[in-house]
């Protein structure tokens, strides 16, 4: 949690001003019941007009030095507030950018967004709040205790009694609060949840007629999160008139006390005046707390969820014996009886797994859906560690390459291809911003898609909307192709990335891929496709059941002839 806060270092000084401002306004109210009781004393009961003109100019001055000073104190509280909340943001988004797949596990993609946009308002609001009027309540009350102790102890006793009391109080039910807030920003995690996954899959719901299903669930969410909001609400909305009635029954206290203490000539008018004046204030600052109390409970629930996302180990980074040197030069690749299973779960996807692809070649990979073909692909990367065994990039172990370097020395076309608002140029140069546009274009050549943008209306500055959804299913498969090429990396992964090509298109692509001598892996169900590679590896459950060349699992393997029967007809020559 202090973590969070500790961004607020950087504008100490803004701080520093915003306090001593706000101090000067609680010096000026703390100063009026003073002059006030001056001016009926010495002034109206006294009788002397220029009594009351000295101490009511005085009052003037010092209204206007704390009008001037609560201005420039909202301008110092706002800045701070803005600025603290674009850095957090920023930092927490950078963090995000390290996490694992597993780490994404813990935080999904709804609850991060709800951390990064309502969990930081919070604590924005928060933090103006706390600079503008928060930390003045707790000095008012204190400052209105003293003052009135010094105007008259003996009336003012009461008020010692009562406002410790009721500060207790305030802090049990903000505690509660915070633990019934902490429930609502997780409901909203919820809504935002069923919300993203409604709007993402429209065109789904609106081809299968499901509007209705999901605007149940939505209403589900939502009514959820409005019966906990209502539930946190309740709570602290009590606090407000249970200390308004205690401290009213105080002033009621004071009053006849004090009337009994002019009978006795122990209390002046004045002081009676200026000690309801200061118990007046102390409700003011109470009631400040308690309105506040809904904001302070939800960002000290936003605080420690923002906390749990800054805190997060990132368990995939640099080995400690990473080696600065290294990075893919020849793509050699080796799988060494590898094994793995996902974080959290028990059952192997894959189990003593072994090849190796030499520099240049294509490799194959085949095996029914589930088969563990696109785990095998994450684990290249390192978007997940490898349980048992190694895997050997140019015959050293993936671990012993910087993380940035073994990346950007691959090239990953995802099973899905996912593309950037943007324009064509900017999702092909979004694998690499350095590259220059001949390279762009020759990427583009290489990935087959360069005719098909030259017919764009606006060729690569054609914008295409969120994921692509103005380009077909192929075009967007080779736009992936092709950012995966900008990087001219010497190891490319295909993951089913030619699935929507026609035959003529996905041999041309192949083709352009061996020209240039990238090691290539490819995961495909065409046989078409696996004819072309040098190599082709059969995954079952998580295991390698044959490996080759086509022609020798064709006599050495029932599994993939009979895959290749079932593609290519009954009379395929063996
Ligand atoms: N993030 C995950 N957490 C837990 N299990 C997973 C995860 N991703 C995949 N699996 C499981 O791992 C197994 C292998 O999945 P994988 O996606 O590698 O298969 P695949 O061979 O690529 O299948 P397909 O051809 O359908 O894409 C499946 O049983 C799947 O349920």
């Amino acid at each position: 949690m202090l973590k969070v806060f500790s961004y607020l270092k950087s504008y100490k000084l803004s701080i520093v001003i915003a306090l001593s401002l706000m101090l000067t306004e609680l010096v000026v109210e703390l100063w009026h019941p003073l002059l006030m009781a001056h001016i009926i004393d010495d002034g109206i009961i006294g009788e002397d007009l220029s009594a009351v003109l000295r101490w009511g100019g005085i009052m003037v001055v010092l209204a206007l030095i704390g009008f001037a000073a609560g201005i420039v104190n909202s301008f110092f509280a706002a800045h701070v507030s803005q600025s603290f909340g674009f850095d957090l943001r920023k930092h927490v988004f950078g963090k995000i950018q390290t996490f694992s797949f597993a780490n994404f596990n813990k935080f999904p993609a709804s609850t991060l967004i709800t951390r990064l946009t309502s969990d930081v308002n919070q604590l924005q609001n928060i933090i103006f709040m706390g600079l503008r009027i928060l930390m003045r309540a707790p000095l008012l009350m204190l400052g209105g205790l003293v003052m009135a102790l010094i105007v008259n102890a003996k009336l003012a006793l009461v008020l010692v009694l009562v406002t410790p009391v009721l500060l207790v109080f305030l802090l049990w039910i903000m505690n509660k609060g915070f633990t019934l807030f902490r429930l609502v920003q997780e409901r909203l995690d919820t809504t935002n949840g069923v919300l993203r996954e409604s709007l993402i899959g429209m065109r789904l719901i609106k081809a299968f007629v499901r509007f209705g299903h999901e605007v149940r669930r939505f209403t589900k969410a939502n009514d959820d999160l409005m019966d906990r909001m209502i539930a946190a609400l309740r709570l602290v909305e009590l606090t407000l008139p249970l200390l308004l009635l205690v401290m009213n029954l105080s002033i009621l206290y004071i009053l006849w006390s004090g009337n009994r203490a002019i009978g006795s000539d122990s209390a002046e008018v004045g002081e009676i005046v200026a000690i309801v004046n200061y118990t007046l204030r102390i409700t003011g600052a109470f009631s400040v707390v308690s309105l506040i109390l809904t904001s302070v409970s939800r960002a000290k629930a936003s605080g420690q969820r923002l906390a749990a996302v800054l805190d997060t180990k990132v368990d995939i980074v640099d080995s400690d014996e990473v080696n600065g040197d290294l990075c893919v030069k020849t793509g050699k690749l080796s799988f060494e009886n590898v094994s793995f299973c996902y974080p959290d779960t028990d059952t192997p996807v894959l189990g003593s797994v072994s090849f190796t692809v030499q520099p240049g070649e294509t490799l194959a990979i085949m095996g029914a859906t589930g088969a563990g073909k696109s785990t095998l692909f994450q684990l290249i990367p390192r978007l997940y560690d490898v349980n048992g065994g190694t895997i050997k990039l140019d015959d050293a172990d993936i671990r012993y390459f910087p993380l940035e370097s073994l990346r950007m020395g691959i090239g990953f076309v995802p099973q899905e291809a996912l593309l950037f608002t943007g324009t064509v140029r900017e999702n092909i140069r979004w694998g690499n911003e350095r590259a220059s546009e001949d390279e762009m274009i020759e990427a583009a050549r290489r990935a087959q898609i360069h005719e098909t943008i030259m017919k764009l209306p606006k060729q690569y500055d054609t914008v295409i909307g969120q994921k692509g959804v103005n380009l077909s299913g192929g075009q967007k498969q080779r736009l992936s192709v092709a950012r995966a090429l900008i990087r001219k990396p010497n190891l490319l992964l295909l993951d089913d990335s030619t699935s929507a090509l026609d035959a003529k298109t996905e041999a041309n692509l192949l083709a352009a891929l061996k020209e240039h001598q990238c090691t290539t892996l490819i995961i495909t169900q065409k046989i078409s496709t696996a004819m072309e590679a040098d190599k082709i590896i059969l995954l079952e459950e998580g295991r390698v059941l044959a490996e080759g060349g086509h022609e020798q699992l064709l006599h050495s393997s029932p599994l993939y002839r009979q895959i290749v029967q079932s593609q290519l007809g009954e009379g395929v020559a063996i």
